[in-house]
């Protein structure tokens, strides 16, 4: 038995028909969404990611921004452009592009972003929300992933899930809403011992690692749900954490790379943008 494709990119086509729809509504009403990017440098990997949101901005109807910093930007340069667009009421959701070169402050950077416009749900004000359960803008690609999981019927509490990877944009945020979900939650990382010990109890495997291939067919347990977070490249072609063809055959479920979890992430950042900019208008 092979395992249950979840598809990010069907998925996506009925979220990002309802986020135009409520696009459609706000401009009724006089108020087009707009996102903004800031990419510092220009890292070819993130160049990639900028063009799949401005397309998707086009998608669903949204204005979209791009503001190109070259490599050598001060920190007092980049906190200027971010409050600029604090300012800005064309401008509803602001997303900062990570990793910012070597010399800057990220976390002084994201701390100036006006929570309600923090779409990647990356200030501490939201990452507390995360933490405590309470109401904030989730980071998208872990709200993508739940998004995924849920969509399988399968109940989730009390179920195992491990997260491997402990990011702040990833793997962190992952587990937290795994145990608001009541999962019982393990976060494995590079100084866990005995990896595959926890991932074969997992129910729920999501993997955050940023190695193609990692995840192995034996570290699954049969029947599982199987995240795969990683966008890897590997000679041109993206390859998720996930051993894809071995692992599917083990898997109840997995997502696909590219069309995956990563397809999600985009429509989840449009989807945040159009709350911020619904939130304004209440
Ligand atoms: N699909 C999408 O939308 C997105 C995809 N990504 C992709 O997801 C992947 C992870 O991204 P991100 O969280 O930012 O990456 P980071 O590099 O910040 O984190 C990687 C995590 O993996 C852990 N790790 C590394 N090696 C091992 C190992 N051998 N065994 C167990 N754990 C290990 C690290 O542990 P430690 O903390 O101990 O170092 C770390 O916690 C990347 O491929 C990235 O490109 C990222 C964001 C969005
Ligand atoms: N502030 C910030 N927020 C982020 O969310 C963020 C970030 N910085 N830095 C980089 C990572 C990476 N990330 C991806 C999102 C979507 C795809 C994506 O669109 N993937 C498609 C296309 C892949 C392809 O090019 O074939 C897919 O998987 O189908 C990829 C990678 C977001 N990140
Ligand atoms: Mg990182």
């Amino acid at each position: 038995m092979s395992a249950q494709v979840l598809s990010g990119k069907t998925m996506s086509e009925s979220l990002r028909l309802e986020i135009a729809s409520r696009v459609t509504a706000l401009k009724e009403r006089g108020l087009t969404p707009g996102l903004a990017v800031i990419l510092v440098g220009n890292d070819p990997a993130s160049e990639i990611y900028v063009r799949n949101k401005g397309n998707g901005c086009t998608e669903v109807g949204m204005y979209s921004r791009t503001i190109n910093m070259p490599a050598e930007t001060t920190q007092e340069e980049l906190e200027a452009a971010i409050e600029e667009l604090n300012a800005d009421s064309a401008i509803h959701g602001i997303l900062v592009q990570l990793p910012l070169p070597k010399h800057l402050d990220e976390q002084a950077a994201l701390a100036k972003i006006l929570p309600e416009k923090d779409v990647d749900g990356f200030h501490l004000i939201n990452a507390g929300h995360m933490l405590t359960g309470t109401e904030g803008v989730v980071a998208c690609t872990p709200r993508g992933a739940l998004h995924m999981i849920k969509s399988t019927g399968v109940n989730l509490s009390g179920k195992e899930a491990v997260v491997i990877g402990r990011s702040n944009i990833v793997g962190k945020p992952m587990a937290m809403l795994l145990l608001k979900e009541n999962c019982t939650v393990a976060m494995c990382h590079s100084r866990t011992q005995n990896l595959a010990e926890h991932t074969r109890r997992a129910d729920i495997l999501v993997a955050a690692v940023g190695k193609a291939g990692f995840v192995t067919a034996d570290m699954v347990k049969p029947g599982a749900i199987v995240i795969d977070v990683g966008i890897n490249r590997v000679d041109g072609k993206v390859k998720g954490d996930v051993d894809y063809d071995a692992v599917k055959e083990v898997a109840g479920w997995i997502t696909p790379v590219p069309g995956g979890v990563g397809k999600m992430t985009i429509t989840m950042l449009l989807m945040n943008t159009v709350e911020a900019a619904e939130r304004m208008l209440k």
